[in-house]
């Protein structure tokens, strides 16, 4: 069936060796450092200005774009919105097959609660690893596209779980998260033989039921660190590993990171306080039995959705004299630690953005917290908010100048703890409660600071950034770093971007069709280098809300010197028009806007905030949809792209409440001279 050249396995020697010298892009790090970094360096500081576009590949998407692509045998694989595989030829940019897991859309978009993002593939042997956000773990042979084998990792117990992240290899397993940890969801992982997909072993990340036998000892530890008056095994408690893992081929260990509480609110998870254990840790794991075998808690009893599960870094760097084999991490909480990966050691934690929850780490290894970030009486402001200092956007660790690059970001919020709050009970004004979230706090924004993003070159050893570049807009992309002397980032206003490593310096510039998210990758095919990085707006900030004006088509760019290839064009989405004209009652705008609060805003954002991100805004949309809105509430056309269907929660008197909410905000707008409202629906 295979016509190209034969597929050469992927190996762990393989891996390792290319890791020197960086003709392919074997995992989504590059190697199982995970570093983001390659050495190649024929495009460099010398000819940067020659870099032009080689080709463009349209990935027929309309929301965020989030996969690093991942390089081998001249074939490039990136995954798509829900889990879509493409593999495209590396060197001319053709479609060599593309899988689609057809995921039911009407059914899953509801759960998720940041989008229907997938962050990439994993390769072993002949197959391709992709996770589909119904939870199906899928084996395709990587020169066909054929199918293979596929598991269902919920098991059937599907609840509010999604899948957005990659796979890893570990030696012959494959392991996966998922998410979820926004509705409840106990957090877990599964490995699989990579050959025969055959269940092996999975860990959760936190305890079940005290009354009941727990499944280790792992587990009957955390459980000493809940109080079981929070009654938080009955939903699950959170912790979810939704995106990075990293394995040590040397030390055969597997380490993961883990997610925020659920709900998000300590004082009512765990009314005794506590650390809920495993809550945003990274925890080392054995491969092969599945076993515990170690952890450090970055955020003891989560009480902000700070997860972290951000995008781990292995290296092996010296400090105080010692050459010492270390994690790098840089998770929401705005604090960066380096970690001893071979017993699991504090060495440091230092902030990397401004943070209102803590004043720093003392040497043993836990935060000193400010009071006010555990008020349950009082509103608060946070930073990081819950979209954190820095989220899945890959950073990147350049062995050259030893800095890691990290694409930063404030993006505050106040939080009133909600101690009233009650799992599964939908109420209007409860932010997502019409969806399943579960959060147990309020949420609302600060005229007192403002939100930006920055690129930050931080020294681990030193503790300190070396510079720093600022932007206007948080929601910047990953970070790759080259041999190159290059620092290249893709940013939420449409730009590729080359910095220089060692001083921040911008080198060049490519306009995008989008806001841009997925870190690039390099590799290089017949003697020539080529860069390339996925593109499409959206995630958990890019939903409801869009930085650039632009909005085009999911779109792989990849750039070589010299190329001349003609750049993709955008869209032109919604009319930019507040919309007019429909009929409503202005008496009932109030529970409209409680309603919108339960149903709408975590995917549409707040009415009038911006004119609607990788999803409309719904004061900007056309007449007839807002006049109709009964339509699409009840499994209605856009059902089958992810819209969900609120049979049973909404009547047909709130959908005309909602109404009067949506024009009568948009009315307002128009009467204030079109001044932009608050966004009050962070995350
Ligand atoms: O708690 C969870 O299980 C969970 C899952 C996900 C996800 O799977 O994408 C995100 C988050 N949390 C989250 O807190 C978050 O900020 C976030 C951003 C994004 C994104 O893709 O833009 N996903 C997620």
């Amino acid at each position: 069936e295979n016509s190209g050249p034969k597929y050469k396995p992927v190996t762990e020697d393989r891996i390792i060796e290319n890791s020197t010298k960086g003709a392919e892009w074997l995992t989504t790090g590059m190697d199982y450092y995970e570093t983001h970094y390659s050495p190649l360096n024929k495009i460099n500081k010398s000819n940067i200005k020659d870099l032009g576009l080689a080709w463009s590949y349209d990935l027929k998407s309309s929301r965020g774009i989030e996969s690093t692509p991942v390089v081998a045998n001249g074939i490039m694989y990136v995954t798509s919105n829900w889990g879509v595989v493409h593999a495209i030829d590396a060197k001319s940019g053709e479609s060599i097959w593309k899988y689609d897991p057809e995921v039911d859309k009407g059914k899953w978009g509801v759960k998720a609660c940041c989008d229907a993002v997938n962050r990439g593939v994993a390769l072993s042997g002949d197959k391709v690893y992709v996770a589909a956000f119904d939870g199906r773990l899928i084996a395709l042979n990587a020169s066909t596209g054929k199918l293979v084998w596929e598991k269902d990792t919920f098991d059937g117990e599907e609840g509010y779980y999604t899948i957005t992240g990659a796979p890893r290899i570990a030696g012959s397993h494959v392991v996966i998260g998922n998410g979820g940890a926004d509705y409840s969801g106990r957090g877990y992982i599964t490995s699989y033989n990579v050959d025969t997909g055959e269940k092996e072993w999975r860990w959760y990340t936190v305890p079940g039921n005290p009354k009941e036998p727990f499944e280790n000892e792992a587990m009957k530890k955390a459980a000493e660190t809940w109080d079981p008056a929070g009654e938080w095994w009955k939903n699950g408690g959170g912790g979810t590993v939704w995106d990075s893992m990293v394995y040590d081929p040397e030390l055969d260990t597997l380490y993961i990171g883990t997610g925020n509480g659920s709900p998000w609110a300590a004082a009512v998870r765990s009314p005794a306080g506590g650390d809920n254990l495993y809550l945003g840790s990274i925890v080392a794991i054995d491969p092969n039995s599945g076993e515990y075998k170690w952890h450090y808690q970055e955020t003891p009893g989560d009480n902000w959705d700070y997860t972290s599960v951000q995008p781990i870094i292995m290296a092996d760097i010296k400090i105080d004299g010692k050459l010492r084999k270390v994690l790098l991490h840089a998770p929401k909480n705005g604090f960066f630690y380096v970690i001893d990966r071979e017993t699991g050691e504090f060495i440091s934690a230092k902030n990397y953005m401004d943070v209102t929850w803590a004043k720093g780490y003392g040497q043993d290894g836990r935060p000193i917290e400010f009071a006010a970030a555990r008020d349950t009486k009082n509103e608060y402001l946070q930073i990081p908010g819950p979209l954190g200092a820095h989220n899945w956007q890959p950073m990147s660790y350049s062995k050259d100048t030893g800095l890691v690059y990290i694409p930063a970001q404030q993006i505050p919020v106040t939080y009133k703890d909600q101690m009233d709050w009650r799992f599964k009970d939908p109420k209007p004004g409860v932010r997502g409660s019409f969806i399943g979230r579960d959060e147990a706090k309020t949420m609302g924004s600060s005229d007192a600071v403002s939100e930006f993003g920055e690129l930050v070159a931080w020294d681990p050893v030193s503790k300190k950034s070396r510079w720093r570049v600022r932007y206007d807009a948080p929601w910047n992309g990953g970070v790759l770093s080259t041999g190159g002397d290059l620092v290249f980032q893709g940013t939420s206003d449409g730009k590729f971007i080359a910095y220089a490593a060692e001083t921040g310096d911008k080198l060049w510039q490519f306009d995008l069709n989008g806001g841009a998210g997925a870190g690039a990758a390099t590799y290089e095919i017949d003697g020539e280098q080529y860069i390339s990085i996925p593109v499409g707006w959206g995630g958990a900030y890019g939903l409801p809300r869009r930085v650039a004006e632009q909005h085009g088509s999911g779109t792989v760019y990849t750039f070589k010197l010299g190329g001349d290839a003609v750049s993709p064009g955008s869209l032109q989405e919604g009319t930019g028009k507040l919309v007019e004209g429909v009929d409503y009652d202005p008496s009932k705008i109030e529970l409209g806007e409680k309603l919108y609060t339960s149903s709408c805003a975590t995917c549409h954002g707040a009415p009038g905030a911006t004119k609607g991100g990788a999803l409309p805004n719904l004061a900007y949309v056309d007449k007839n949809i807002l006049e109709n809105l009964g339509i699409f509430v009840f499994k209605g056309p856009f059902y089958s792209l992810g819209m969900p269907d609120f049979t049973d929660k909404l009547s047909q008197d709130d959908v005309s409440a909602i109404k009067a909410y949506i024009q009568g905000t948009a009315d307002a707008i128009r009467e204030s001279g079109g001044k932009e409202v608050k966004d009050e629906t962070v995350h």
